[in-house]
């Protein structure tokens, strides 16, 4: 097989030298592979072109859910599997779909696990695999991203301060194919899975491949719900969370609002779009 690794140096904080010389040691005799190392510029032409030049079997994304994203929307026009080597602060994705954070366990998975099909969500016109959202959780990744501490430690110093200087809850106006609906929360997320990248279960009934995606309307911190989303909840309160399944839908505020999609801060927006991507990623998982 030919593999195409593409390598986020910065993701997750972590050096990645240890891990792609441990993918290079599981490689077959036949297997070749080329490297990829993002640099935060340019990237996506850059990974385009190489998938149009050359032929590859396999695309490997050391990297968090950025990277992933990033090589999702560089397939477009052609669709490879790809293997995730989950290595960002946040692996969401690879956590929803079931795969190790262990090397040795990913890694075979990465590059010979059997395939699934997942959905995506288009969200404000661009692509987002995971969870994307307005509020609280967008306001937190923009103070992330500006900080210097990453990683885990970074999210957790600033979650602290965002809970302290936030402008929840806001007004939100969701438009639905059969109703329109008027909630206030302190957030509101478009999600394609079960899980945010920490691990807690905030969509319980959601499920990446059903051609649906869910609208998630959190109305308040309630630390009692949030403990349970960390024990991989059947439902969850409608007084803490209220659900939309949807194939579609258009949600509007009265004010600004922070936006993120897939972990990256986009903006502050007034109105949002999404709709469902149904079969657009094959990715490699645990059988
Ligand atoms: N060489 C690089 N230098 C700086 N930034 C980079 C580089 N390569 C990729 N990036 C940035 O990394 C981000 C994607 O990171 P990703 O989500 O995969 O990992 P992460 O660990 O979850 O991210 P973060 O470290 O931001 O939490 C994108 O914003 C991208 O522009």
């Amino acid at each position: 097989m030919k593999f195409f690794l593409i390598v986020n140096p910065i993701s997750g904080d972590k050096d990645k030298t240890g891990l792609i010389a441990n993918v290079r040691e599981r490689l077959e005799n036949e297997d070749s592979i080329e490297t990829f190392e993002t640099t935060g510029v340019n990237d996506l032409e850059q990974i385009k072109q190489k998938l149009t030049n050359k032929s590859f079997d396999r695309v490997l994304v050391a990297g968090g859910d950025g990277t992933v994203k990033l090589v999702a929307e560089a397939m477009e026009d052609c669709s490879l599997p790809i293997g995730i080597l989950p290595a960002g602060s946040a692996n969401g994705l690879a956590s929803d779909l079931g795969i190790s954070e262990k090397e040795n366990e990913f890694i075979p998975i990465a590059l010979y696990g059997i395939t699934r099909t997942i959905d995506a969500v288009c969200v404000d016109g661009k692509l987002s695999l995971h969870m994307s959202d307005m509020g609280l959780n967008a306001q937190l990744i923009e103070e992330y991203e500006k900080s210097s501490i990453r990683g885990k430690v970074g999210y957790a110093i600033n979650s602290v301060s965002t809970l302290f200087k936030n402008e929840a809850p806001y007004e939100f106006t969701i438009k639905l194919d059969d109703k329109e609906i008027k909630e206030q929360g302190i957030m509101l997320s478009f999600a394609n899975s079960k899980k945010f990248g920490t691990g807690a279960v905030v969509n319980p009934q959601g499920k990446i491949d059903d051609g649906i995606f869910e609208v998630l309307v959190f109305k308040k911190l309630d630390i009692v719900e949030l403990i349970k989303t960390l024990n991989n909840p059947k439902e969850l309160s409608e007084d803490f969370v209220e659900i939309y399944p949807t194939k579609r839908v258009a949600v509007t505020t009265n004010n600004p609002v922070p936006f993120q999609v897939d972990g990256e801060f986009c903006d502050e927006v007034t109105q949002v779009t999404a709709y469902i991507l149904p079969n657009r990623l094959e990715i490699a998982v645990p059988e």
